[in-house]
């Protein structure tokens, strides 16, 4: 960069207001005295008020009249910029200035220069016919003037010459004082450059540190995010808390009040305790006496301990001496008993034809022991007149239509007993189909209707219970069996009917068929299951095959075994509940003309004239001691062989049809139920032991 000088004014005339006449007499001198023109730009004054700075011509000794060695004794003026010391770099503000500088000063206006030469020859003229008009002593004056005007211009120039030194100067000065501007310009720029790599390292920067804040701000604004969250949830819980610090509080409160109340009660206990324990004085004396009265008084329990012992001795001695008694009464009554049960007439029957439900003459004598049955019968004699026969039979029981299943059980119940005690029991429902066999011993749905089977099972189990506080343990155990024309069926197996073959095996004293379900027993409600099950496998049997049911026996049989823990006593018995098949004769079933039918029959009655042979050989050996006994004869028989021999308990109920049309065979019944009746079977033995 260069700096440019001021340049000089550009007014023609600096010379002041010299007059005009003067002026031209100047003019004509100088022409006449060979001066030439004068600088007019050497001649304005510098410090004239309104003048701009002319910079001077650069000087040079032979043009100046100043010499050069008075060049630099001026003092120069200090500048008005300064950047420290005596100039910059170190440079000295005399140093010569730089060509450059000298080749940007500003020429000498052209303007203050005469124009043209002609003008210069128009004014000679006027000045010359001027002087011809004026005198030599205006001449001379005009000369002296001149001279003077000559010297004061010397003076004047040696002044301006001067003041162009001390210009020279200023200008060397503003020229050093330029260069060092310069040199402090490259180095601000250097310094800029510099700066503005820096500005952009830093820019650079910035927009990383930008970058590097936008994602710390974006993590911030997520981490704001979450913890706002926080905040949130923290002010929840703050509410949670500040709720259950409320309810706390309100506790506390509720709590302090009962506290409070507490106190007060407490005050109140202390009272009745300091009174009480003043009481507590009287009451311990009392205790004393009582603590010996206690001391008496289990000294009297331990007696009576004692006594009850002794008592339970005497009470199970009392038990097994009531067991032989029963039996005795058993035996007396014999063991072998017939009941005969006449059923009413059932509501079918009555709407039924009349001579169908007609009733026969049954009558009851024995209105005291009910154990006589009287029947009066009409028959035609040889001669063709009509003959009433009457016929009177005598049973241990006898019960009228109108007995109930617990009347009829009442008196089997003993021999449910007898079971437990651990005799071997049987019990047979007989009589001709429809006569009330089934009823008698299986009953209705109803309690009250209940068969002598249930009802002998609920007496075992309530019998075992009781004996339970005497040392007595059961365990029981049930089968149900069906023989239908002498094949063994299980009713409570799962196999088809007559399809398996079932064997009876005797050992010492108990019975066994092969490959039947024994189920073990431990309440009469499991023997009711039981007994549904049979029921309904036999339904379906029946259904299969018309009246099966009726023409087979079903045989129910409870073991039961027991042990007395205290006396160490063990004993087995056997109940067994036996149905029997309808036990009309040949003729009167009409099964003549049914092949089938036939054998069932056949079977029926090979059956139970087996039963009456073994009941009759029973009771002939109970005389002679030495009778086979043809157990063989039939399956019947056969299994129930334990339960018929001398050592059993039998009873037989005779179940009777109430109406006239099954007369004969109600006669029949009765007469082989006299047979049985008149049996004795000797002494039964009941299997027990005591196990040492
Ligand atoms: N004592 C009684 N009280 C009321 N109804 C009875 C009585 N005895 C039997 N019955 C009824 O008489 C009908 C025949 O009885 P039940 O079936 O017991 O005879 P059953 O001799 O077993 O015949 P089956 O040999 O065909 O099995 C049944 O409807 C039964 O309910």
């Amino acid at each position: 960069m260069s700096s440019r000088l001021p340049r000089p004014a550009s007014s023609p005339d600096r010379l002041g207001p010299l007059p005009n006449l003067k002026r031209k007499a100047v003019d004509q001198l100088e022409e006449d005295d060979g001066i030439g023109p004068l600088k007019m730009s050497a001649l304005s004054h510098p410090s004239k008020p309104g003048s701009t700075f002319r910079p001077p011509r650069p000087l040079t000794a032979s043009s100046s009249n100043i010499p050069p060695s008075n060049i630099g004794t001026t003092k120069p003026r200090v500048p008005p910029i300064r950047s420290g010391g005596p100039g910059v770099n170190g440079r000295s503000t005399n140093a010569p200035i730089p060509k450059s500088t000298r080749a940007v000063s500003a020429p000498p206006p052209k303007s203050t220069r005469p124009t043209t030469t002609s003008g210069a020859r128009y004014g000679a003229t006027r000045v010359k016919t001027e002087a011809a008009a004026i005198g030599p002593d205006q001449i001379q004056d005009l000369r002296e003037e001149i001279k003077d005007l000559r010297a004061e211009q010397a003076a004047k120039n040696a002044k301006v010459a001067e003041d162009m030194d001390v210009e020279k100067l200023k200008v060397l000065e503003l020229q050093q004082l330029h260069a060092q501007q310069d040199e402090r310009l490259l180095q601000a720029r250097t310094a800029e450059t510099e700066s503005r790599r820096l500005v952009a390292d830093l820019q650079e920067k910035i927009e990383d540190l930008q970058k590097k804040h936008s994602r710390e701000i974006m993590t911030c604004e997520m981490d704001q995010s979450r913890l706002q969250r926080q905040i949130e949830s923290l002010k929840d819980d703050l509410r949670i808390s500040e709720a259950d610090l409320r309810r706390e509080r309100d506790t506390i409160s509720s709590l302090k009040t009962a506290i409070a109340e507490q106190s007060t009660a407490q005050v109140t206990l202390e009272a009745r305790i300091a009174a009480l324990q003043a009481a507590s004085g009287n009451i311990q004396g009392k205790l004393d006496e009582s603590d010996m009265n206690a001391g008496r008084l289990k000294f009297e329990l331990e007696q009576e301990r004692q006594r009850t012992s002794e008592l339970e001795d005497k009470l199970r001695e009392a038990e097994t001496l009531r067991r032989k008694l029963h039996n005795t009464i058993q035996e007396l009554k014999g063991n072998i008993r017939v009941f005969c049960r006449v059923r009413p007439v059932l509501p079918s029957e009555l709407t039924s034809s009349p001579s169908g439900s007609e009733l026969a003459a049954i009558s009851f004598p024995d209105t005291k022991e009910h154990r006589e049955i009287s029947i009066v019968s009409s028959a035609e004699s040889a001669t063709g007149m009509g003959r009433k026969e009457n016929w009177e039979f005598a049973f241990d029981k006898v019960f009228e239509p109108q007995a109930t299943q617990a009347e009829v059980f009442e008196e089997i119940s003993q021999l449910a007993q007898s079971c437990i005690d651990g005799y071997n029991v049987c019990i047979f429902a007989y009589g001709q189909t429809g006569s009330g066999k089934s009823f008698t011993m299986e009953g209705g749905p109803t309690e009250a209707t209940a068969g002598m089977i249930p009802r002998a099972v609920e007496q075992v189990f309530s019998v075992a219970a009781a004996l339970k506080s005497k040392g007595w343990e059961y365990k029981m155990e049930g089968q149900f069996l069906e023989i239908y024309n002498e094949t063994i069926n299980d009713l409570l197996g799962k196999g088809e009917f007559d399809k398996k073959k079932h064997e009876i095996k005797h050992d010492k004293g108990s019975t066994r068929v092969t490959d039947v379900v024994t189920v073990p027993l431990e309440s009469p409600s499991e023997v009711r299951s039981l007994l549904m099950l049979a029921h309904s496998r036999r339904t379906v049997a029946s259904t299969l095959m018309n009246e099966r049911s009726s023409r087979s026996h079903s045989v129910f049989t409870l073991r039961i075994s027991g042990t007395n823990g205290v006396t160490r006593e063990t004993c087995e018995g056997t109940l067994n509940l036996v149905d029997l098949a309808g036990s009309e004769r040949l003729n009167s079933s009409g099964a003549a003309a049914d092949k089938d039918r036939l054998k069932e029959t056949q079977n029926i009655n090979k059956s139970l004239s087996a039963l009456a042979d073994v009941i009759g050989a029973l009771g002939e050996k109970s005389e002679r001691n030495e009778k086979h006994i043809p157990y063989r004869n039939s399956k019947l028989t056969y299994l129930l062989q334990n339960s018929l021999s001398g050592h059993s308990k039998t009873l037989m109920v005779l179940n009777l049809s109430p109406l006239a049309a099954h007369l004969g065979e109600s006669l029949c019944s009765l007469r082989f139920a006299t047979k049985v009746n008149n049996t004795t079977l000797g002494t039964a033995r009941k299997q027990a032991r005591v196990v040492s």
